[in-house]
């Protein structure tokens, strides 16, 4: 017998349904086909700056209860149409959570919440979750993590970020050239820009690499490149980088890179030190700055949930506070609605 060489650490291959399947499973409809592209001219707008609006991309920080994520979605959607005027307001629906070790991997990954890691069914409720949130007239935003899954999504999302973890990878910048939505590069965990800089760079380009098609077949993909590409500041291992000095430097540093000024600034991780009791300091004085003049700063991100913090997790699933994060620590309701209505009043 010859020696075992291949798949010699693989434990199971679940094949998953194509795209396509999925697609025609949960379908996208003519109107919110209409919806998701009209707000990608919006933000296209927004970062262009010919939309004044200040936008914000605020909601949990990982959906891991979908009803729950349905009844903060119809808050933020209500909050929404109120700020219209003055603020673009994007809901945060993430399912891939990118882990600095190891840890619960987003709702895609493992919908159980049991190490079940049920994907297709993953993909299955992403989907539907996505649909509802444009159906209440929310654009979604989200981190798109392994590069199969934009095929089984994208259609319904308005905006994507690139992580403080991958945006130094070739693999996602070669994705982001492809995408059909505007794409946020953020700064690396240890607080580089100069990798989310070259990340804008590269994803502005064509590409070919290895993808999936939409019948879900292995294929050779070559992208046109994706004109809205742009730089996230989130802090670092040295700090925060949301203050008048660094966003300054950040402007000089694109400014050097001959690439538009304009920038969103995250008012979580570790520009918070990752504690949500200090996030509402935080966005109040990007949005100060923004007030005072700084057009360059086009928005502002917030993770904000139901309920304040973060619970432990894995836990026994009865005992899941609703509507807390179990992820990165959020601002709650109440704190959201009322930062969110201070912005729309002083910008
Ligand atoms: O926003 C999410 C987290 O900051 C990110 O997924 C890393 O989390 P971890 O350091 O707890 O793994
Ligand atoms: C993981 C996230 O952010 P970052 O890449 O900045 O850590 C996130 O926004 O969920």
């Amino acid at each position: 017998m010859s020696a075992r060489v291949s798949d010699v650490h693989i434990a199971r291959n679940v094949p998953l349904p194509s795209p396509a399947r999925l697609q025609a499973e949960i379908p996208r409809g003519d109107e919110r086909a209409e919806f998701v592209s009209r707000s990608r001219v919006n933000l296209r707008s927004l970062l262009g700056g010919a939309d004044s609006r200040f936008l914000v991309i605020v909601g949990p920080c990982s959906i891991h209860d979908t009803e729950a994520g349905i009844e903060y979605a119809h808050r933020l959607a209500a909050l929404a149409e109120r700020l219209r005027d003055k603020l673009y307001i994007v809901m945060r629906v993430y399912f891939e959570k990118p882990r600095t070790t190891v840890g619960w991997k987003g709702l895609i990954m493992d919908p159980h919440l049991d190490g079940t890691d049920d994907i297709p069914e993953g993909l299955r409720r992403a989907r539907q979750f996505l649909r509802s949130v444009i159906d209440l007239g929310l654009p979604t935003a989200t981190e798109l993590l392994d590069p199969i899954t934009p095929q089984y999504i994208a259609d319904l999302i308005s905006w994507s970020a690139i992580g403080a973890r991958t945006a130094e990878s070739q693999t996602h910048r070669q994705m982001a050239s492809g995408l059909s939505m505007p794409v946020g590069f953020k700064n690396t965990t240890s607080g580089d820009l100069v990798a989310a800089i070259n990340a804008v760079k590269a994803a502005s380009r064509p590409q070919t690499f290895l993808g999936v098609s939409e019948e879900g077949i292995a294929s050779s993909v070559t992208t046109t490149g994706n004109p809205d590409c742009h730089v996230i500041l989130r802090g670092g291992d040295h700090g925060p980088n949301y203050d008048a000095d660094s966003i300054s430097a950040a402007l000089a540093a694109l400014e050097g890179a001959k690439l538009p000024p304009s920038l969103i600034v995250d008012a979580s991780h570790a520009n918070c030190g990752k504690d949500c009791a200090r996030m509402p300091d935080v966005f109040r004085e990007i949005v100060r700055q923004r007030a005072a003049g700084d057009r360059s700063i086009i928005g502002a991100m917030l993770e904000s949930n139901l309920v304040a913090g973060s619970q432990s997790f894995p836990k026994p699933l009865d005992q899941l506070v609703r509507g807390q994060s179990i992820t990165d620590s959020c601002i709650d309701w109440e704190t959201t609605e009322e930062l969110l209505r201070e912005a729309a009043g002083v910008l």
